[in-house]
This record gives structure tokens, sequence and C-alpha cells, in this order.
């Protein structure tokens, strides 16, 4: 069977070769001239482990074809997933306009029946729109169902959730429409769960709400921690145990960021407010993660009495380790905040600034290695777990900073043999307890 994706990002791409493993003949359309040309090269434009090989060996096999033109990839197949990116607009609500392109395109281009899967992550009611604007674009009255897919995938191992994901969730006003969906992942033994589309779609929403609460809930607690030396994850982990409520997304840090949580959570407070409903808990969790920020800067600023004349080095920028992805990225609003504060930053990053030599960072000095960010700095700043940063030789460290300061915004650190070499040492939630090293 045939399978057509519109739009090659992150998930775009996934999908397209998660049906290729399925066994399914997918063409892929991207509008960026520039990523198109590296995927048909077999090229990744991000960095997606484990990825770069299936695209070579697709791309060898024939059993996917990247295209520009839209026009082909609809011929292509009678059902066309839309994987075009939903950004957030300043008011919290969903850009919308790349979904409309789309629809419009797929409207124009149609001569026949099609299912038109959104997996995007778009609000609840955009079906409606969807709908609307693939009619108002055909030549013609042709049939045409609309079907929701979101997707559940993380970005460092989109393959690998792809693959094997927890559930399937399938949205439809048509039930042969949403059969049809389901029939596409026969091979595979998750559950998957056939509703409406705005039932799906809120399942993605309230998933990704509920983990970004997670984890801000577990950051608020870790501050109790500090004023009272509790240890956070000895509480994280006494908590995780209990079965019903599960030992992740219990990572306390500076916390959460990414091309989604905070998109995704932002339009869920729009949808509620569109309808009178005010979403205190999804609110909240939003304040608490903006809140993070400026509780590790007053730690920086309280420890080196001030910013001014000081420089502060940046260790990771990419919102989690394993992408080079920096939407939303924390280390962002650390460096904004630093500078507003009248300190100097420095900032290393092992695949950012590699990856994106077109990124700007205003005042800020790009390390070239781990070494050359700490020499003469007044505090080691870890934003971002990358795994070179436990393989860090203290003693050296201890040598070449100005000031023996170093903030854990990870909770990743050895604590006692930094606190035992003489670094003044604070993650979230450490002073006391058994810190597991
Ligand atoms: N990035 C992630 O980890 C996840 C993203 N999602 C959702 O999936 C959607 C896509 O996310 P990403 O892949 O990160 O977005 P992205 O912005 O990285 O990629 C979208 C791609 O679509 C292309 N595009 C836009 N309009 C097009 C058109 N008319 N024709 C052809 N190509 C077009 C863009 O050039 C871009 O390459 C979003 O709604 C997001 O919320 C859901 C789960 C995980
Ligand atoms: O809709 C999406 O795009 C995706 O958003 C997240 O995936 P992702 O953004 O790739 O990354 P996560 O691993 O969830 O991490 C998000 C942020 O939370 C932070 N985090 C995560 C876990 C934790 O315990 N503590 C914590 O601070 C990470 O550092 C990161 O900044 C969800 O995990 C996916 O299921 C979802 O599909």
């Amino acid at each position: 069977m045939n399978i057509s994706v519109i739009g090659c990002g992150y998930v775009g791409t996934t999908t397209a070769l998660m049906f290729c493993e399925l066994g399914y003949q997918v063409v892929a359309v991207e509008k960026d001239s520039k990523k198109l040309a590296m995927l048909q090269q077999g090229k990744l434009p991000f960095h997606e482990p484990g990825i770069d090989s299936l695209l070579i060996k697709h791309l060898h096999r024939g059993s996917l074809v990247f295209t520009g033109d839209i026009e082909e990839g609809i011929a292509h197949s009678k059902i066309i997933y839309i994987t075009v990116g939903t950004p957030s607009l300043p008011d919290g609500s969903s850009d919308l306009s790349f979904i409309e392109e789309v629809s419009r395109q797929i409207g124009a281009a149609q001569n026949d029946y099609k299912a038109v899967v959104i997996k995007s992550t778009v609000p609840l009611g955009t079906v409606d729109k969807v709908r609307e604007w693939i009619g108002k674009a055909q030549k013609r009255p042709l049939p045409v169902d609309l079907v929701v897919n979101p997707e559940f995938l993380r970005e460092g191992s989109a393959l690998y959730d792809t693959m094997h994901p927890d559930r399937i969730v399938i949205g439809s006003d048509n039930p042969e429409a949403a059969e049809t969906v389901k029939q596409l992942f026969h091979s595979m033994s998750c559950p998957i769960i056939v509703t409406d589309c705005n039932t799906a779609q809120l399942i993605k929403y309230t998933a990704n709400a509920f983990l970004a609460t997670k984890i801000s809930f577990i950051n608020e607690i870790g501050r109790v921690c500090d004023a009272y030396g509790a240890n956070i994850e000895e509480v994280a982990s006494g908590v995780g145990l209990d079965h019903r409520i599960g030992p992740h997304f219990l990572r306390a840090g500076i916390g959460w960021g990414g091309s989604c949580f905070p998109k995704d959570i932002a339009a869920l407070i729009n949808m509620g407010n569109n309808n009178g409903i005010n979403l205190l808990i999804v609110q909240s969790a939003q304040q608490v993660n903006q809140d993070q920020i400026g509780y590790f800067i007053d730690r920086l600023e309280g420890e080196l009495h001030g910013l001014n004349n000081k420089t502060v080095s940046i260790y990771g920028i990419s919102f989690k380790p394993e992408t080079d992805d920096i939407r939303e990225s924390p280390a962002l609003k650390v460096i904004a905040e630093v500078q507003r504060r009248g300190g100097t930053v420095a900032a290393y990053d092992p695949m950012v600034f590699d990856k994106h030599p077109e990124l700007k960072l205003p005042g800020v000095r790009v390390a070239r290695n781990m070494e050359d960010a700490w020499k003469g700095s007044d505090c080691f700043f870890l934003i971002t777990e990358w795994d070179q940063f436990s393989k860090i030789d203290w003693g050296q460290v201890m040598q070449e900073m100005r000031t023996p300061l170093v903030l854990d915004g990870r909770n990743v650190l050895d604590a006692r043999k930094l606190r035992s070499l003489g670094f003044r040492y604070y993650g979230i939630g450490r002073k006391t307890g058994i810190i597991h090293e």
C-alpha cells in the first residue's frame, strides 16, 4: 500500500521511515529546498540517533522517495499524513498556517477520494477547519475523510518510540476511515485506541501537560528540599516506587523545554480560556517552569554577590541531550537572564554550534571545547546533561576557574566529590541525604 507524508521534520521523517519499515511505499513531501536536498542525498537535517542508516536503506530500496512536488505526493496515495509544524502564536494559540496551506494544497490537487490523517498536534476543532479548507480548494466536490493520529515520540529516541509505541491513538468521525488507518498498524502489538477526533487530540494534549506538570511538581518539591535540607532524588525515588505514581518524569532540574511541552501547554491553556475554563493546574505548571530559571539565577547572583564583571559558563544549549534542537531550550533563557542581570556568558555544547553555524547568540563567547569555557569563569552552570559532562577532570577545573562555583541544572554531577574538592556546589534539593554517585 502507498502512503504520502507532507512535511519532513522530526515527525514527518520518522513517520515516513516507520511506514517503510512496516512495508509500505512512501512518498514524503518537503517544501524547504535545503532540507529536501539533504534528505534526497540520505542526510538528516536534524540529529537523531539510528535514523540515518534507515534513511539510506529505504532510499536505496526505493521504498521511500522525497519530493518537493506536493501534487506528486498527493497523487501517490489515498492516505495522506500531515506532519507539518504547529508553533505557538504570542497568545499561546497554535499557528495553523502550515496546516491550512497543506489542506488547501490537498484540495487543489485532489482528483479522487483521500483519507487525510493529521499527525501534527492541533487544537480541538481543527478537523472542521481542515475539512473546510480542503473543500474550498477542491475544483469539484470530492470525498475526503479526516482522521487524527497524534504522535508521542520523544526526540533522541524518535525511531524507537515510533516503532514501539505505548499506544496508538486514532480519531475520526467516520468509523470506516478510522479502520483503514488502524489496519496500517496491524503488525504492531500495542493497544490501539479508536475514538472521535476531539478525544484523540485531547489525549495528546493531556499526555504532554501531565508529563510537564509532573516535572514542575517535582521541581517545586525540590525547593522544599532546599529549604529543609531534604534530598529530592530520594523523595522522587520513594514516591516513584508507588506504582500508581511511577518513577518517570520525576527528575528535578532547571525545567522543561523543547519544541512541544511549552507550546502544547500554552495551546491547552488557550483552548480552556476560549471556553471560559481556567486550567489552574496547567497554568501553575507553566508558571513554576518559568520561575525555575529565576530560582537558579537568584542562587547564582547570591553566591557571586551580583553578576557585574562575572563570567558564567553555560554547559549545554540544546533542550536535552542527544539532540541539536534548541527550540524553547532552558539554556537560551538562562543566557538572556544572566546577561539581563549584568553577567557575561561563555557557552559550550557538543553539538549545537557545529550543526547550526548560523546560530547567533549576541554577547556570548562560544567555546571551542569544554576546557575553553571554564577557564577564568566564575560559575560552571550545567544546563543540559550531555554524557561527556560526567567525565570532567574537576581537579583541572578547580585550578582554571576564577571562582569555584558549580550550578547543576540537572542534578547529575557528583555533588559529594565536588564539595570535597572545595567547590561550592548547588543542584536542586541536593543539600543533604545520600546523593547517588
Ligand atoms: N518534534 C517532536 O518531537 C514532536 C512533534 N510533534 C508534533 O508534530 C508536528 C511536527 O513537528 P516537527 O516535526 O518537530 O516540526 P518541524 O517544524 O520540525 O517540521 C515540519 C516540516 O514541514 C515542512 N512543511 C511545512 N509546510 C509544508 C508544506 N506545505 N509542504 C511540505 N512541507 C511543509 C517544513 O518545512 C518542516 O520541514 C507538530 O505539530 C508537533 O507539535 C508531536 C510529537 C513529537
Ligand atoms: O509532543 C512532543 O513533541 C513530545 O514531547 C515530549 O518529548 P520531548 O520534548 O522530545 O522530550 P522529553 O524527553 O519529554 O523532555 C522534555 C523536557 O523535559 C525535561 N525533563 C524531562 C524529564 C524529567 O524527569 N525532567 C525534566 O526536566 C527535559 O530536560 C526536556 O527539557 C514527550 O515526552 C513526548 O511524548 C511527546 O511526543
